[in-house]
């Protein structure tokens, strides 16, 4: 279940679910239930459970919740935010028969406003879902202060009322839920901050919607959406054969920054060797030959001199995949570099000063990447955080989702972008995007962005293709990262690699 589906696209689902002969109000009751089952392993046996209801389908499945709660015993009081008369369709449904059950709903106003939370001991958020079409304000959103201020677990349903399914943005006040029921399948908002954090943990109930829906919402492969998770990509990525040599597994080479700054590339290539490169050499300028030699065993080193001198260790077609921008610096040196790499048929991976050197100038990057030609021409990967994306693609696309903003640099460039950050979002030219979630926030330390590029060139040597090895490589480097723990620091994310590749292969079998 790692597809993501926008509120849109979950609406189509839902319809197409309802044409296929499954009434809505039969999905309402089993979104109901799920929230009312989610709702008593939340309070326990007994307790006070306070239901807060918005006019749509979202506070038609909090009327479900409430009347299978009172049916259970628990005390529930549900509060309404509108004109009961107003509500249509299944939620209407839904209402009556919770008044049949004979509980009835106050209505939420400045008036009944001291009774949120009041005694409860969770408060059902039934609000607003997917259908959320702007900022919350007044009465509502001051419930929703008063719910947060008051420590009072909460339990969501579909959505943290506030929360944009489809953007993960807070849209005015929002709920800070401790549970979130979902239905069918998760959305981006589920897992792009700060939803992530709003929703607190997600739950997805099975409420009837066949899988076959999801093929119909979504057609082709482009514009889909997933978790970053092994199922998306792991059948790409095999372990080595019985019978391979270390140059089946590919020739990586990551290049140097001149004497002072060496250590980002010695990061990069002993993840990109871990990661399972059959060989990594570091490409130094001679003026950072000596250091890097002296630090460097399984990882060999070569000397070029500018661009000619790079272009000409690259005539050798071993070297398949190669990554530039770790302690590169910034400017026409290392713009050079970046185009002398892209320029041959392997896979190219830029970060930091390699992205950093095309400021405002993504057209000459694409530029250079629609001039590639052979079977990897697609594989160039992008792996700017925020700063780095902004310098690139420009101020005018800081303001949309971060999911919305990694698709746009992936459609200007041309290349896989992955942008990194707490919610690392990896994107593909033809619309293809997946959400990261498994990253613990102790990978925001110093040299960690560069292990996460020596491994993503190492599975690109390893013959992934752009978009798998990103995926793959942000995984790893998220789970190495929650093996390495607390106080992690980025020379303790190449060991921990091992662990998490090893569970990786073993859980693949
Ligand atoms: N479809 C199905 O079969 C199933 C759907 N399910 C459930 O339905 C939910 C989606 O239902 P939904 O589409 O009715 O949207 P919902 O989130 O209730 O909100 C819409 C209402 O809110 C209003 N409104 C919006 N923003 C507002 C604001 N800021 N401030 C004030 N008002 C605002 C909006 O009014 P309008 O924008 O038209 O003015 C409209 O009245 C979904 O999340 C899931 O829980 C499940 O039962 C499974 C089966
Ligand atoms: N709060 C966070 N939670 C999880 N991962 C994070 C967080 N902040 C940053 N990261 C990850 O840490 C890495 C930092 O990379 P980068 O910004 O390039 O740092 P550096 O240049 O120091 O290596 C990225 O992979 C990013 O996704
Ligand atoms: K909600």
């Amino acid at each position: 279940m790692i597809e993501l589906l926008t509120p849109a696209e979950m609406g189509r689902a839902d319809a197409l679910a309802i044409a296929g002969g499954v009434p809505g109000i039969d999905l309402m009751r089993r979104a109901g239930l799920a929230v009312a089952d989610a709702c008593s392993r939340m309070a326990g046996h007994s307790g006070q459970v306070l239901v807060l209801a918005g006019p749509g389908n979202n506070g038609g499945d909090g009327f479900v919740a409430a009347k299978v709660l009172r049916q259970r015993g628990y005390r529930v009081e549900v509060l309404l935010l509108g004109d009961p008369g107003r509500l249509s369709g299944d939620a209407a449904l839904a209402f009556s028969e919770m008044q049949a059950a004979r509980l009835t709903a106050g209505i939420l106003s400045q008036d009944t406003l001291d009774r949120v939370p009041g005694q409860a001991s969770v408060v059902i958020d039934a609000l607003f879902g997917a259908g959320l079409s702007r900022p919350i304000e007044g009465v509502a959103g001051e419930a929703i202060d008063r719910v947060n201020g008051s420590g009072v677990p909460v339990l969501a349903v579909d959505l943290p009322s506030g929360v944009n399914g489809a953007s993960g943005e807070a849209m005015g006040p929002a709920i800070r839920a401790s549970r979130t029921v979902t239905f069918f399948r998760l959305k981006p908002g589920h897992l792009l901050l700060p939803g992530r954090q709003l929703a607190g943990r997600v739950e997805i109930a099975d409420i009837g919607i066949p899988a076959s829906a999801l093929d119909e919402v979504h057609g082709s492969e482009a514009g889909k959406t997933w978790r970053n998770d092994p199922a998306l990509w792991g059948p790409a990525f095999r372990p080595p054969c019985l019978d391979g040599h270390k140059y089946a597994r590919g020739h990586a080479v990551v290049v140097s920054g001149p004497a002072l700054s060496t250590g980002a590339a010695r990061l990069a290539a002993g993840a990109a060797l871990r990661a399972g490169a059959g060989l990594v050499t570091v490409a130094t300028p001679p003026s950072a030959a000596l250091v890097n030699a002296s630090h460097l065993t399984a990882v060999m080193v070569r000397s070029f001199r500018g661009s000619g001198g790079l272009a000409e260790m690259l005539a050798d077609r071993r070297l398949n995949a190669i990554a530039l921008g770790p302690g590169a610096g910034v400017g026409d040196e290392t713009r050079a570099l970046a185009l002398t790499c892209l320029a041959g048929e392997r896979a190219v991976l830029l970060d930091a000063d390699a992205i950093t050197s095309f400021t405002a100038e993504v057209e000459a990057l694409a530029g250079a990447l629609s001039r590639r030609t052979g079977a990897r021409a697609a594989d160039v990967v992008l792996t700017p955080h925020d700063g780095e994306f902004a310098r690139l693609f420009g101020e005018s696309a800081v303001g949309a989702s971060r999911l919305a903003r990694a698709r746009a640099g992936a459609q200007a460039s041309g290349a896989v972008v992955v942008l990194k950050g707490a919610d690392t979002v990896v994107a593909a030219p033809d619309g293809r995007a997946a959400v990261n979630d498994n990253a613990p926030a102790w990978l925001a330390t110093a040299g960690s962005g560069d292990v996460l590029s020596g491994i993503v060139t190492g599975l690109l040597a390893q013959g992934l293709d752009g978009f798998d090895a990103a995926c793959a490589g942000v995984w790893l480097h998220g789970r190495a990262g929650a093996l390495a723990g607390p106080a992690l620091t980025a020379e303790d994310l190449e060991p921990a690699l091992r662990q998490a590749l090893a569970e990786f292969f073993s859980r693949a079998g």
